[in-house]
């Protein structure tokens, strides 16, 4: 939950109170609580100062006060839905990524480190993809921002729909995606990320009558014991993305700590 001014005690607790389909559930019981009052204090006022016409001034109050609680309620309910409102697209803002709608970056690290803890407390797997486009400059030159846009959007739909429920995926920066894996050994990561490289390199976006397409490279970083923090796994996961560019991108990189594949040489997967 974000810290903001409408995580205040007092909206909390009018919000519990104005469900979005029913804001009259709060006018109403505020029409009659404060119609019986006034009406009540009205007419004890009359019966105190002697007045004949009770009935008719505890009615006229009551009403009057129905009336003021009414207008008083709507413009809480009001104010109240369109605060909350305010707060869902605040908080849609600030987790979201305009462009491809993926969580972002800072929301991201905050739920790699909860799965983080939970790896170290549990000695459960987990692992964390970085996946960046190759050449993306090109495609921006050749084809426009646009295009470029569009293409990353297709990127990101082709990766989500290759993970499960549980899995994130967040935009990094720019060019590049954040997987996060839980439950999933390194060899499951390996295989999730040369997944996602084959169905984006046969990604074909028909933008304006061409076919645009690119490939991508995929760092793999596995939760294991040898990192003492975070950060230590997300170098490790920028080294091995580094290490697939180097490699001729389009093509899979696990950082050092990943059980060999026997024949391997190194631990990595490949096109
Ligand atoms: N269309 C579009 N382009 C973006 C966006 N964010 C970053 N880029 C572009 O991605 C390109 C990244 O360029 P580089 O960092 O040189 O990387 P690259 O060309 O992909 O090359 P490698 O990563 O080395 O394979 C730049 O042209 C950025 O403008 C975006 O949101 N939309």
């Amino acid at each position: 939950m974000l810290d903001s001014p409408f995580d205040s005690a007092w909206m909390r607790w009018l919000d519990r109170r104005v469900p979005t389909s029913r804001p009259w559930m709060l006018a109403l019981p505020m029409a009659l609580a404060a119609g019986a009052s006034s009406g009540l204090v009205a007419g004890l006022a009359c019966v105190a100062l002697g007045r004949a016409d009770v009935t008719a001034v505890a009615l006229a109050a009551a009403a009057a006060g129905a009336v003021v609680a009414v207008v008083l309620g709507s413009l809480l309910c009001a104010l109240a839905l369109s605060m909350r409102q305010l707060h869902q697209r605040v908080t849609v803002m600030s987790t979201r990524d305009d462009l491809t709608g993926v969580l972002n970056r800072r929301q991201f690290m905050l739920l790699a480190e909860r799965e983080w803890a939970r790896c170290r407390r549990y000695e459960a797997d987990g692992a964390v993809l970085l996946v960046d486009a190759d050449h993306f400059r090109r495609i921006n030159d050749h084809h426009g921002h646009a295009a470029g846009d569009a293409l990353l959007r297709e990127i990101v739909r082709v990766t989500g729909g290759l993970l499960r429920q549980a899995d994130v995926l967040a935009r990094a920066d720019g060019e590049s995606l954040l997987v996060l894996l839980p439950q999933t050994d390194p060899l499951g990561a390996l295989d999730v990320a040369e997944r996602v490289r084959e169905h984006v390199a046969a990604l074909q976006l028909d933008w304006q009558g061409l076919r645009v397409s690119t490939t991508v490279s995929i760092g793999v970083a596995s939760m294991g014991a040898t990192h003492t923090s975070l950060d230590a796994l997300m170098a490790d996961v920028d080294a091995a993305l580094a290490a697939a560019k180097a490699a001729g991108r389009n093509c899979v990189r696990a950082s050092p700590i990943q059980p060999r594949r026997s024949g391997e040489a190194r631990p990595v997967i490949s096109k």
